[in-house]
């Protein structure tokens, strides 16, 4: 049944908290230095523009400073925003200031499904830089030779049904043939609904009784029905 595995990362692969009180206080600590520094970088100019065409207005650098913040602040998943927390999050981990955290069952078992012959796939909120960054920078090594793809928020939202039939359509796989593992019950929801098999890591809860997704307390309970032709 299963051809490949799309996971996310925040509470799937990584701990939250490596993300909320590693990740991001580094970027919000580093952001105006890094804009400043920048700005006339033609990526980081462009996505300083990106800044104020979200934000539906014409942004002076100050300003941009501080909606980029206020974002940060309240977790929002904006194309440009992650974009610049990949780019400041790389100095980070090449100065050691942190490793990619990810649970050792996930590594374990991202290993093991790679060997069998699954296609792995990434889809954070987090950038294709930052979630290639975070994989090759782990404890355990570079583990991104074991994924075949990276998707963000620049297929879609997360939560949309839309980017799911957008990463059937890019891997040329049906959706049935995918499994999606995630944290966030909307997710899950939108894949569902685009055809994906689903599993919700409930890694600090309980498993609720009344969830209508498969569920699992970490990567070891996941179960795979693997498909005869891959
Ligand atoms: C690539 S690691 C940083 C993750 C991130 O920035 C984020 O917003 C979490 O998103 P996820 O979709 O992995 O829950
Ligand atoms: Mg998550």
């Amino acid at each position: 049944m299963i051809k490949a595995i799309v996971t996310d990362i925040e509470g799937t692969t990584s701990s939250l908290s490596f993300v909320k009180d590693v990740l991001f206080p580094y970027a919000r600590v580093h952001i105006a230095e890094f804009v400043r520094d920048h700005a006339d970088d033609p990526e980081v100019r462009q996505l300083l523009r990106d800044v104020s065409w979200e934000a539906g207005k014409e942004l002076d650098l100050g300003q941009t400073i501080a909606q980029l913040i206020e974002w940060i602040d309240q977790d929002k998943k904006i194309t440009p925003l992650k974009a610049l927390q990949g780019l400041i999050w790389e100095e980070g981990y090449r100065k050691g200031a942190f490793a990619g955290h990810i649970y050792e069952d996930a590594e374990r078992n991202l290993k093991a499904w790679k060997a069998c012959g699954l296609g792995l796939y990434i889809y954070s909120s987090g950038s294709v830089h930052a979630q290639k960054l975070l994989f090759s920078h782990t404890d355990y090594g570079d583990l991104t030779p074991w994924f075949s793809g990276y998707f963000d928020t620049r297929i879609g939202g997360k939560r949309e049904v839309d980017s799911y039939r957008r990463i059937a359509d890019e891997l040329r796989l049906l959706p049935e043939s995918l499994l999606f593992l995630s944290d966030i019950k909307e997710e899950l929801d939108a894949a569902r609904q685009a055809g994906f098999h689903t599993v919700w890591l409930v890694r600090d809860g309980k498993p609720d009784s009344d969830a209508e997704h498969r569920q699992a307390q970490d990567f070891d309970q996941i179960e795979i029905v693997f498909s005869n032709d891959r």
